[in-house]
C-alpha cells in the first residue's frame, strides 16, 4: 500500500530519527530496571518492555530500538523479531555461546546489532589498555583475570572477563578460543605458556569487578576497573541504543559508540 510506513530499518536507514524509543527485553531484571531508571532520567522514551513469555514481536514494532538483557536462550527469538520489524538491537545479555555469536553474526547482515559484555565507558577503556599491555609485553609476562560478581549471576567467566581476554588475546595475536584456561581444580600440572587464564568469584551484591593480570619472574601488573552500580551499564546501553539509530545493518560494539 503507498504511504505505509516502511519498516523500521528503512526509516532509521535516512538517519531521519533523532529521538530513540526504547523496548527493554529483560525490563524486570536488575538491569532492565536500572536502564528503565537512567532513560527517564535521560527523557528517553521506554515504550515498553517484556520478560520471560512476553511478546518480542508487538514490542519490537513500536520501538526504535530494542535493548535486550535477558537470557541466551531468548536471543534467536529477539534478533528474529528486531529482523521483522527491522529495527536494531543492542544485546548486552551475557552467557552467550558460538551459536549466538553465529546468530548476532547473521542478525547483522539484516539490521544493525551492537552487542558487548559490557557497557560502560570504563571496560571499554580497559579493554583498549589490555590490548596494548598485552602487545607489548612479552609472553614471559603471563596473563590472568580475574572477576567478581554478586550471588545472583547464573554464568561464568563474565562477558567482560571473556571481552577483556579477547583484547589480550588480540595484543599477542593469539586465538583466545585455543589458548584459553577456563578452571583449575585438582593436580593441574604447571601452568602451560602463553595461556590466558580466567578465575570467577561470586558473592554478596558486588556489581562487577575485573582485574586482568600480567604477571612475569619479578613483578607484576594489573588493570582493573571496578563497577559500583548498575547505572554505568544503562547509561552505557541507552547511549549504544542512540548511536546504533540509523546505522546501516552490521555488528558493531562499544568502542565505536564512544570513539575509542
Ligand atoms: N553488557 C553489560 O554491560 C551487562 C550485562 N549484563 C547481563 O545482562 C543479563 C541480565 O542481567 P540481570 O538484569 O542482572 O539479570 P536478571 O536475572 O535480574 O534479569 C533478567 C531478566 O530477563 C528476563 N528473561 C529471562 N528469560 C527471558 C526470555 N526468554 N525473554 C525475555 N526476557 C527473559 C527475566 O525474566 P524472568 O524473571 O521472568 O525470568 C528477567 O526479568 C545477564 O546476562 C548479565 O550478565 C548485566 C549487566 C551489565
Ligand atoms: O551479570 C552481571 O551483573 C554483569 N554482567 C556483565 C558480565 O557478565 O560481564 C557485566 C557486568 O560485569 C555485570
Amino acid at each position: 500500500m503507498r504511504g505505509a510506513e516502511p519498516p523500521g530499518g528503512a526509516r532509521r536507514a535516512s538517519g531521519e530519527c533523532a529521538v530513540t524509543k526504547i523496548g527493554i527485553i529483560g525490563s524486570q531484571g536488575r538491569m532492565g530496571q536500572a536502564i528503565a531508571a537512567a532513560a527517564e532520567a535521560a527523557g528517553v522514551e521506554v515504550a515498553g518492555g517484556v520478560d520471560k513469555d512476553g511478546d518480542v514481536a508487538t514490542l519490537a514494532a513500536k520501538v526504535d530500538v530494542l535493548i535486550d538483557f535477558s537470557s541466551p536462550g531468548a536471543l534467536e527469538g529477539n534478533l528474529d523479531a528486531a529482523m521483522a520489524a527491522g529495527v536494531p538491537v543492542v544485546i548486552g545479555t551475557t552467557g552467550l555461546e558460538e551459536r549466538h555469536h553465529w546468530l548476532i553474526d547473521s542478525a547483522a547482515q539484516v539490521i544493525p546489532v551492537l552487542q558487548t559484555g559490557n557497557t560502560s565507558l570504563g571496560v571499554t577503556l580497559l579493554a583498549h589498555l589490555v590490548r596494548e599491555a598485552a602487545n607489548r609485553l612479552g609472553e614471559d609476562w603471563d596473563i590472568e583475570i580475574v572477576e567478581t560478581h554478586h550471588r545472583m549471576k547464573v554464568d561464568a567467566p563474565s562477558g567482560t572477563a571473556l571481552l577483556l581476554g579477547e583484547a589480550a588475546a588480540e595484543g599477542r595475536g593469539i586465538a583466545l578460543a585455543d589458548n584459553s584456561e577456563r578452571g583449575r581444580d585438582g593436580i593441574t600440572g604447571k601452568r602451560e605458556s602463553g595461556t590466558i587464564g580466567f578465575a570467577a568469584l561470586r558473592g554478596g551484591t558486588v556489581a562487577g569487578d575485573h582485574a586482568v593480570m600480567f604477571l612475569s619472574d619479578s613483578e607484576r601488573l594489573t588493570l582493573s576497573h571496578m563497577a559500583e552500580n548498575r547505572t554505568i551499564f544503562a547509561k552505557g546501553a541507552l547511549r549504544a541504543a542512540e548511536w546504533v539509530q540509523g546505522k546501516p545493518a552490521g555488528r558493531y560494539t562499544m568502542p565505536e559508540v564512544l570513539g575509542l
